[in-house]
């Protein structure tokens, strides 16, 4: 996957939300781990692969993938702001369930807010690309859905969202 391409958008897209909010001097690093983490969230419930009390079944596949990548929004625009990149290698295949898979991301989130190292971003990059193989998704349906994401931020940043 050509990730270059992506920061290269997030970074455009990150730029005018901060410039139309005057957040050009602020520090929104915590706000912006807390939005991943509530993505998180989001996209957890929409899977439902932790209501072991519930026979509902998950939603579908596309509406769990725009989820998936508004988290993909969120871990790119941590990368820019520490700047750092993460480079394309060939992901371990995971033998966890989504659930174990959830809470590895949830600790790799915390983990980077304690100690936003290189390290810790590209394992926190790596857990969510491996949640995103596990959900069942390619990189190319990711991409394609991460330019369709970009694009409706602008919308709704223009009509004053
Ligand atoms: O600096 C930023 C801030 C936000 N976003 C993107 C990430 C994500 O794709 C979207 C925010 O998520 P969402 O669309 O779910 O927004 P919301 O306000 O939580 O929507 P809703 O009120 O519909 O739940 O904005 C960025 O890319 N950069």
């Amino acid at each position: 996957m050509n990730w270059d391409k992506l920061f290269s958008m997030q970074k455009q897209l990150d730029g005018y939300i901060q410039s139309k909010h005057h957040l050009k001097e602020t520090d929104i690093f915590q706000a912006k781990i807390l939005a991943l983490l509530v993505e998180l969230g989001e996209l957890a419930n929409e899977t439902r692969c932790f209501k072991f009390w519930s026979t509902k079944p998950r939603n579908e596949k596309t509406v769990i993938l725009e989820e998936y990548v508004d988290g993909v929004h969120f871990i790119l625009s941590l990368g820019i702001d520490k700047e750092y990149l993460y480079e394309d290698k060939a992901l371990e295949t995971v033998i966890t369930t989504e659930t174990e898979q959830f809470n590895h991301v949830f600790e790799a989130a915390v983990a980077f807010k304690g100690d936003p190292s290189k390290l810790n971003y590209e394992t926190l990059f790596t857990n969510y690309l491996q949640l995103g193989k596990l959900l069942g998704f390619s990189e190319a349906d990711i991409q394609a859905a991460y330019m369709k994401k970009n694009e409706i931020n602008y919308e709704r940043q223009i009509q004053g969202y």
